[in-house]
């Protein structure tokens, strides 16, 4: 009989796309045909020849790049049925939701992201839930207060009848009950309209103080601190929102809200100076050698993506084969088709998975789980890596930052240890160290956001992180679900949709031509030269517009100027 441990997690299912390979060499062939009659006739044209000869060059460059990332898609079934014979073994997960703007992001989001993730299956007392806050709102340290008093009877309400969509905000929109099977349907009604009326309570009342925004928040103790606080000059803000103080294992995991220390003049690196603060809190608070991250629009779908991601996470012989899981980025409340792109399908279901085939998806930012030990640099555990190790040349506080129990914490996780101590950790004795490593001066002469942590100096952190990640030698994997794991927000149209890809072509480009160029990562680090292709089809595709642009604007040039672009063709009739 199979022991426990000898059952697989995982299996990589390669896919056919024999006819995709063969469309895709043809075209590649014949451009590569055209180039070739284009250059031995140049001297016989003009300009526009040889701006079409351009074009085309970068065409067949980018449909290189295309046909490798395509070139060998893979996914993975998970079997988390075979992980939960072995529930004691699961390592502790610290979960981290980031927030910025009480405005773009309403409150109500925030909470419906936080309570689905509060509700996952998986060992409640092995998580925690850490959210940042980077605009300070007291409407969103309300909101979240108010959700933790929720939360004990939403999460028992889901595990009771097996919910399948743990945000409430999406579970009751639909206005009658579903059935459920194993329920006595009385119970289950009466149940249902008990925990809706009171997610009805929850949704007015945080709606009344967004609209009051400060007015609208009782001076009681627990919002001591926000009465008069400023979004761009305070102190660090640690408030220990519920605390499963006895590891109950039929509670709900821990919920700790961090605004950190922001002071006029004083640069915060946007999200990923918040990551990197939420991954000190979270090490001096609870130490877990698993991190997810999410945005606060993306709540979790698919209540068992965490006992998937651990098939992933630990289904591989060695530890380098999967460094982070990054999960498929999936929206909802869309426009029908996607008119714009913005749900980033084609992407995702042709490149990505072909990706996957390779060294491993990139980072995206949101819905990744990560090992802690890996954002602290270290290498994986193989004898060529150690030239990367961080650690080995420089004091654990030059690295770390002068915090003793974050220096304690992190030595424990860089000692490969995937166990938590097991002691019951009182939180509340942690809110001092945790404020001093959320402090805007903390990161003063340490590594953090350079060799350790989410990386500064661009706006596309995400893809800088998951770069330096890959070129430690680290593989990645990516999740698919159905239902998809987590649902997020995408701008469906309009301004916003141009300022998220006139951001994301930015950070792309400052990559490009930055320190962190996939070139030299192949070249001096551990990044196969194939993931490095597949980086740079998305490195260059702020400046494929130029080329397409061109190439359209020729017809119209052509015609006026009575000149043409196209190779002439003959006919002979026999
Ligand atoms: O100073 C900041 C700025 C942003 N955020 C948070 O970062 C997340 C992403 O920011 P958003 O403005 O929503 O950017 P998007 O373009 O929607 O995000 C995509 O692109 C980002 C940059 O590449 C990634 O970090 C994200 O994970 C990815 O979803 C949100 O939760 C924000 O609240 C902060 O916490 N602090
Ligand atoms: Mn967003």
């Amino acid at each position: 009989m199979a022991t426990t441990h000898s059952l697989p997690l995982q299996e990589r299912v390669p896919l056919n796309n024999t006819l995709q390979r063969a469309s895709d060499l043809t075209i590649l062939f014949l451009l590569i045909s055209l180039l070739y009659y284009r250059l031995i006739s140049l001297h016989f044209h003009g300009f526009v020849w040889l701006l079409s000869c351009i074009c085309e060059s970068w065409f067949t460059f980018v449909w290189i790049l295309n046909t490798n990332a395509k070139w060998n898609p893979v996914t993975y079934k998970t079997y988390p049925q075979n992980l939960l014979k072995r529930l004691d073994e699961l390592p502790a997960v610290d979960i981290f939701v980031t927030t910025a703007d009480s405005k773009l992001e309403p409150p109500i989001i925030t909470v419906n992201t936080v309570l689905s993730l509060l509700a996952v299956e998986y060992p409640v007392e092995k998580l925690a839930c850490y959210v940042s806050d980077d605009a300070a709102s007291p409407a969103t340290f309300y909101s979240l207060f108010q959700a933790s008093k929720f939360a004990k009877l939403w999460v028992p309400f889901c595990k009771k009848y097996d919910v399948r969509v743990r945000a409430p905000s999406v579970y009751f929109s639909t206005h009658c009950p579903p059935s459920v099977p194993s329920a006595v349907p009385s119970d289950f009604r009466n149940d249902w309209n008990h925990v809706k009326d009171e997610y009805e309570k929850l949704r007015q009342r945080i709606e009344d103080a967004c609209e009051a925004e400060h007015g609208g928040v009782p001076k009681t103790d627990e919002f001591a601190g926000f009465s008069d606080i400023e979004r761009g000059n305070h102190p660090s803000v640690v408030k220990v929102l519920w605390e499963n103080k006895d590891g109950m294992k039929d509670g709900f995991p821990h919920l700790i809200y961090v605004s950190r220390e922001k002071r006029p003049r004083h640069s915060h690196h946007f999200k990923a100076g918040a990551m990197n603060v939420l991954t000190r809190v979270s090490g001096v608070m609870t130490n877990a050698p698993l991190m997810l991250n999410v945005d606060c629009d993306m709540f979790a779908n698919n209540p068992e993506v965490f006992l998937h991601g651990m098939c992933l996470l630990f289904g591989f012989p060695h530890e380098v084969h999967c460094g982070y899981v990054q999960t498929f980025q999936q929206f909802y409340g869309g426009l029908k088709d996607d008119p714009f792109g913005n749900q980033l399908v084609v992407l995702q279901h042709k490149v990505v998975l072909g990706i996957a085939g390779l060294q491993g998806p990139g980072y995206n930012g949101t819905g990744c789980f990560h090992r802690r030990k890996i954002i602290y640099g270290s290498p994986p555990d193989l004898p060529h890596a150690h030239k990367y190790d961080v650690l080995s040349y420089k004091e654990p506080k030059q690295v770390f930052g002068d915090c003793r129990e974050l220096l304690d914490s992190a030595a424990h996780i860089r000692s490969a240890n995937m166990k938590t101590s097991g002691k019951l950790i009182d939180l509340s004795n942690k809110i001092e160290a945790a404020k001093q490593v959320a402090s805007c001066t903390y990161e003063f002469n340490t590594c953090w956001g350079k060799e350790i942590g989410w990386v500064y100096g661009t706006i596309a952190e995400d893809v800088t992180t998951g770069l330096k990640i890959q070129s430690m030698g680290w593989e990645s994997k990516c999740l698919i679900l159905n239902p998809a794991p987590f649902l997020g927000i995408a701008p469906t149209g309009g301004p916003a949709s141009l300022t998220q890809v006139k951001r994301w072509a930015t950070g792309l480009l400052e990559f490009l031509l930055g320190p962190y160029n996939p070139l030299l990562a192949t070249i001096y680090k551990s990044l196969s030269f194939r993931q490095c292709l597949t980086y740079l089809l998305t490195n260059v595709w702020p400046l494929r517009s130029l080329f397409e642009l061109c190439y359209t604007l020729l017809p119209a040039y052509c015609f006026l100027t009575n000149t043409s672009f196209l190779p002439k063709v003959c006919y002979y009739i026999c």
